[in-house]
């Protein structure tokens, strides 16, 4: 997709080609609009970066497209799906990555693994195959046997990553995959994730690193107010700038002085 801002744009027709797409998705909470008609394509085999402040609509998104909320109104395609005509059809395609407060931590991570594959409907001998070969993809094989709510945060949340993979998802959706991962799986996860890509899978990720949207991301759209302000590759977004620059540019935002005055470095207790 070109940049392209298709908001309110509801009369222009669903993609059934492309892995997601979105047309005038809304969701209020209270008196808060926090997607406010959203309209997106997201290409198949692309990897989709999702980037927007604190609060822009992009978890809410996120959860709408993936069956976990229902919309106000709008429409939400899966590979040429309607979401929210099949949920159940429509989560067997997606992994969507737990949040740690979603999962059952009493059980070790093997354990988890093998329960996320078989709620799919995977056989145990299956299950546990794969559950295996992801452990060791994110060396948690010594923290197989360990049970979930005494892994670390970084733990965690390569166990979420993994559960949302076993089943062999055809779109991924992960919030914020990255965060607290250290940097030696945070570069195998990144493998894992741009060889499924490169397979015809598609990722699509939430993020604030925008040098990591910029480096793995081959699309990118900007939320702002529960809006997409610009989408399409990395390069039509960017427009020759870096792209935090360009995000700066299209979210604003930045304060003219940000300056706190007592914020003097302690010198009112020297
Ligand atoms: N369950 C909820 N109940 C009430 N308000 C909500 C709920 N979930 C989200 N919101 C509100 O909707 C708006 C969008 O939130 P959302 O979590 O989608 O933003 P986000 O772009 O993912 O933000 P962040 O980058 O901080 O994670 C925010 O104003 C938030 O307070």
């Amino acid at each position: 997709m070109s940049i392209d801002n298709m908001q309110g744009n509801v009369a222009f027709p669903p993609n059934p080609h492309a892995a997601v797409s979105i047309r005038g998705l809304f969701k209020r909470f209270g008196n808060n609009i926090a997607v406010n008609g959203l309209s997106l394509d997201i290409p198949v085999g692309s990897f989709y970066g999702l980037v927007g402040p604190n609060g822009a609509g992009k978890t809410t998104t996120l959860n709408m497209v993936t069956g976990l909320l229902t919309p106000d109104a709008g429409l939400a395609m899966i590979l040429g799906a309607d979401v929210w005509r099949n949920v159940n059809a429509a989560k067997r395609i997606i992994g969507v990555m737990p949040q740690p407060d979603q999962i059952f931590d009493r059980l070790t991570g093997l354990q988890l693994l093998v329960y996320a594959g078989m709620l799919r409907g995977m056989k145990r001998t299956e299950a546990t195959a794969r559950a295996r070969d992801l452990l060791a993809a994110f060396d948690l094989n010594a923290a197989a046997g360990t049970m979930v709510t005494d892994y670390s945060a970084g733990m965690t949340k390569k166990i979420c990553l993994a559960s949302a993979m076993i089943h062999s998802p055809r779109i991924l959706v992960l919030d914020e995959p990255f965060e607290s991962v250290d940097p030696v799986s945070s570069a195998n996860l990144k493998d894992i994730l741009i060889e499924y890509a490169r397979t015809g899978g598609t990722v699509i990720i939430s993020s604030h690193v925008m040098a990591l949207v910029e480096k793995m991301c081959t699309h990118v759209a900007v939320v702002n107010n529960g809006q997409v302000c610009a989408a399409g590759t990395i390069d039509q977004v960017a427009q020759g700038e870096d792209l935090e620059d360009r995000f700066l540019q299209l979210v604003g935002g930045r304060h003219e002085a940000a300056h706190l005055s007592w914020l003097d470095g302690g010198k009112a207790l020297a």
